[in-house]
């Protein structure tokens, strides 16, 4: 079977890739992740899960590259990673009482050949204090992460309602890339282990 590569230099990815049970090593992308004139959040998106994928395709031939990118949107805007504190609070203020909408887009590339999928989640915050927003910034859990917010974290406590994918919000959908990683020839249950009652 062919080696798997994570392109991706998020904690969460990893995490999240590994609950799968799929044996993966990692190498980070790096592309310009600048928003095209008049491009749309979930072209943006899946653009660049696709980019990340393709890059890190193009120097490990034969492999299967996985890329993700995940944004947070609000009103058709963006809202990626805050660059300073006061950016996160504003964000924050932004999202606090409202529904938005988290695009996540997971790639799979083997050479130039590549594959994608687009999840879209509907959020929504109960109303949130200045005091909680403030104490949020200052823990530093927004700083890395898009929208400002964690739902794995600290911020899982502003939402309200989720409708959609929870695996997709914290930063890659797991029914997508193993249905993806299963229609490129790698399914992940061939990696689990059986249990000895199970073999019994
Ligand atoms: C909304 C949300 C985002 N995030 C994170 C997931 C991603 O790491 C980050 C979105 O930024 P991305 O630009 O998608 O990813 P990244 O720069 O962290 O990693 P890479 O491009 O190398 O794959 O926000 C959470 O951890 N929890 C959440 O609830």
């Amino acid at each position: 079977m062919a080696a798997i590569i994570l392109a991706s230099a998020s904690p969460r990815r990893s995490e999240l890739l590994a609950q799968i049970g799929v044996p993966f090593s990692v190498q980070p992308a790096h592309i310009d992740e600048t928003p095209r004139t008049a491009e749309r959040p979930a072209a943006y998106v899946e653009r660049l899960a696709r980019e990340k994928a393709l890059a890190v395709a193009a120097a490990f031939a034969g492999d299967l590259v996985l890329g993700s990118d995940t944004s947070v949107v609000l009103n058709g805007v963006i809202l990626g990673k805050p660059v300073d504190g006061k950016e996160a609070m504003a964000t924050l203020g932004a999202l606090s009482g409202t529904t938005h909408q988290v695009m996540t887009a997971v790639a799979l590339a083997r050479g130039n050949h590549c594959e994608s999928r687009l999840v879209t989640t509907e959020v929504t915050f109960r109303g949130l204090t200045k005091q909680e927003i403030a104490a949020y910034v200052a823990s530093g859990e927004p700083m890395d992460k898009a929208g400002s917010y964690g739902i794995q974290g600290l911020g899982g406590i502003f939402v309200k309602e989720l409708k959609g994918s929870y695996s997709a919000v914290v930063g890659l959908p797991l029914q997508e890339t193993a249905t993806l990683l299963a229609e490129a020839g790698c399914p992940v249950w061939k990696h689990w282990p059986s249990s000895r009652e199970s073999q019994s």
